[in-house]
């Protein structure tokens, strides 16, 4: 336990360095007096090999007398109870890995002649460390650089604009938070593959090529982790939700979001009984007269289409100061209006000081033709679906139907208006048939870029333009939606009208789950090798352990050790280290495998070496971790199965 309190300190910020390496030691300026005087820092290569090469060599960090005295370094005498003769504790004393080509940064400061300060070395690290890592947090002071950039506007992050309070309708306009974000570099995390290992190369219909399909998915992973902005006087805690973060304009001098009559917010949400994230969109002012009104939200959660955003729960809530309705969706990070994917406006432009707004080149609005079909055949299955359980979506409307990925479209808010109108009852059959109108305007407006496109004078025009730009059965499609055709008109004739579209979208549908299983067999072996990267993190190193040699220099804990040197430490003839993920991948997936192959482990100083099979070696890190999870009385020793 004592390795987890907390730091004796008032500031318990611990900054974080590149540690120090034997260059470091090597390079490191000579220590003035004063730090002469002051506690010295015991030199790392004692803690981490037990003994430093440059101890009388210039290394200026505290080396201890004796061996013995020195708690992390490996005895020279240890017990070998349970280990072979030829496997001695000294084995462990291996010499220092030195690179032959030492690395020096060159850093834009020429280093002080003599006694540096202890700032300076402050400073050569954080450069160091800038130079490792571009994307590093920032370092002490950087927040007061990062807060002047933000703003003069030098930083800029197209996919955050809307969150810039100094644009003409900011988000936040009230509170004017400045969001200061470093922009993640996807490929640090998952590198642009060679075309060479690509199976997927080529992007098809709704599945991208792999290297952006990582990237959509690492941007799935930051949205969904995205901090909650400071300041925005929203509730804490919401019925069992948390961390609220209004994912439209919430600021009180621009235009309220409307609902139908009804002013309404959306919000992202944590939940704090699955930790999952939902989407709330929240109606102000609501008063339940029945609590009735919430069975057509039982009915909509027992709908699940992969067309419709999933309805989770509806509660009402004093918590924003009002009588507000709340209904809990599924939440999609990243998910886009069709309106703010393919109608809205480019955004104006500033230049040589003046605002204008760019004229969108004619036919950059438009849809592409596969890609409208795509959206009708979804939209009529999503609608079928909803019919055929005999409820209406009613809210069928651009700023209510969301792409959530790569050509996929799902309805949201539904069920909302069957709770807001619950006093006005209107016929289901009825209801549906409006859907299809909903869904005749909705083609129109995509077909021609104006959401006004079905509306009264702009009929006809709309046609023309429709006529031009999409082949006749589009127009066929947007008319039977729009026009009254009786009482017998339904979805089913829809989707018989369209359906060589429903086939090819089916075809579509089917090669993205192929080319989605290929992925997943190229991940498969990921989340075994990280399971047994964890145990090793788990054995090997343990500091509570290091006074007691037998249990990291002897049985299975040694032959792990030796495992983890054959597999990550190996160095050529030359002494250079062998970095090969394909040795590294290959050893770990044996190990996991637990294969009867055998293999030679070398101890650390060359005298002694083990040969065992990779069955040996996993029953021997089975029984170190096993050993562990037995001593571990935290409550978290009940998952240690979870690593299994
Ligand atoms: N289930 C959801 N998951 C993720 N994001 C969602 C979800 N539902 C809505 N959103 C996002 O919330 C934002 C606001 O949604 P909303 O339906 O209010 O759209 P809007 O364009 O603001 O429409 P309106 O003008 O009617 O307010 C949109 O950017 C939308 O992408």
């Amino acid at each position: 336990m004592a390795f987890f309190t907390r730091p004796q300190s008032a500031n318990a910020a611990i900054k974080i360095v590149r540690p120090a390496t034997v260059e470091d030691d090597q390079f490191k300026p000579a220590p003035t007096a004063a730090k002469k005087d002051s506690v010295q820092r015991q030199c790392r290569n004692i803690m981490i090999y037990g003994s430093c090469k440059f101890e009388n060599k210039g290394c200026v960090y505290y080396h201890p007398p004796a061996p013995d005295a020195v708690p992390f370094a490996p005895r020279a005498e240890s017990p070998t109870k349970g280990l072979s003769p030829t496997l001695s504790a000294k084995a462990v004393n291996a010499p220092v890995f030195v690179p032959k080509l030492p690395v020096r940064i060159e850093t834009s400061t020429p280093p002080p002649e003599s006694s540096p300060s202890p700032e300076y070395h402050d400073e050569q690290q954080q450069q160091h460390q800038e130079m490792y890592d571009e994307y590093a947090y920032p370092a002490p002071g950087a927040d007061d650089q990062m807060q002047e950039m933000s703003s003069n506007n030098f930083y800029s992050d197209p996919s955050y604009d809307t969150y810039d309070p100094t644009t003409e309708n900011p988000y936040f306009a009230a509170q004017a938070p400045v969001f200061v974000r470093q922009p993640l570099n996807y490929h640090l995390y998952s590198s642009v593959i060679p075309p060479s290992f690509v199976s997927s190369a080529t992007d098809t219909h709704f599945i991208p090529t792999s290297t952006d399909l990582r990237t959509l998915l690492q941007g799935y992973s930051e949205d969904l982790r995205a901090a909650a902005p400071q300041g925005l006087n929203l509730p804490e805690e919401l019925q069992g939700y948390h961390t609220l973060i209004p994912l439209e304009n919430i600021g009180g001098s621009t235009e309220r979001r409307k609902f139908g009559n009804w002013h309404s917010t959306v919000y992202r949400a944590t939940n704090s009984l699955d930790g999952t994230t939902y989407c709330l969109r929240r109606i102000e002012n609501y008063r339940l007269n029945h609590q009735a009104a919430f069975s057509a939200i039982e009915t909509w959660q027992n709908i699940r289409h992969p067309g419709v955003v999933a309805v989770h729960e509806a509660f009402t809530t004093h918590a924003f100061g009002d009588s507000s309705l709340v209904v809990a969706y599924a939440y999609h990070p990243k998910a886009q209006t069709l309106f703010d994917a393919h109608l809205k406006l480019t955004p104006p432009v500033y230049q040589h000081g003046a605002r204008y707004q760019p004229q969108a080149p004619p036919g950059q609005t438009q849809v592409p033709e596969r890609t409208l079909w795509s959206y009708i055949v979804q939209l009529a299955a999503a609608i079928k679906r909803v019919h055929d359980a005999g409820q209406a979506l009613r809210m069928i409307d651009v700023t209510k139907v969301l792409v959530t990925s790569k050509n996929r479209l799902r309805v949201s808010s539904c069920g909302i208006v069957d709770v807001l109108m619950y006093d006005s009852p209107q016929d289901a059959h009825q209801l549906q048939q409006e859907d299809l109108t909903m869904f005749g305007r909705l083609v129109f407006a995509l077909c021609t870029g104006n959401v006004m496109a079905s509306s009264g004078g702009n009929f006809q025009k709309s046609l023309e333009v429709m006529g031009r730009l999409y082949s006749p059965e589009i127009k066929t499609v947007a008319l039977f939606l729009v026009n009254k055709g009786g009482p017998h008109k339904n979805i089913g004739h829809l989707l018989e009208i369209i359906s060589s579209r429903v086939a090819t979208e089916m075809s579509d549908a089917l090669s993205s789950t192929d080319v989605l299983e290929n992925e997943l067999m190229g991940e498969l072996e990921n989340a075994r090798l990280v399971r047994l990267l964890c145990k090793f993190g788990f054995i090997n190193e343990r500091p509570e352990f290091a006074r007691e040699p037998r249990w990291s220099e002897t049985g299975d804990r040694y032959i792990v050790k030796l495992f983890r040197d054959y597999v990550f430490h190996q160095i050529d003839e030359n002494g250079n280290p062998v970095l090969n993920l394909s040795h590294v991948l290959t050893c770990l997936s044996k190990l996991d495998a637990g294969t009867d192959e055998r293999i030679m482990l070398i101890a650390r100083d060359e005298q002694s070496c083990l040969v065992v099979s990779y069955k040996d070696i996993k029953s021997c890190v089975e029984s170190a971790f096993g050993e562990l999870a037995r001593a571990s009385t935290s409550s978290n020793s009940a998952n240690a199965g979870g690593y299994r």
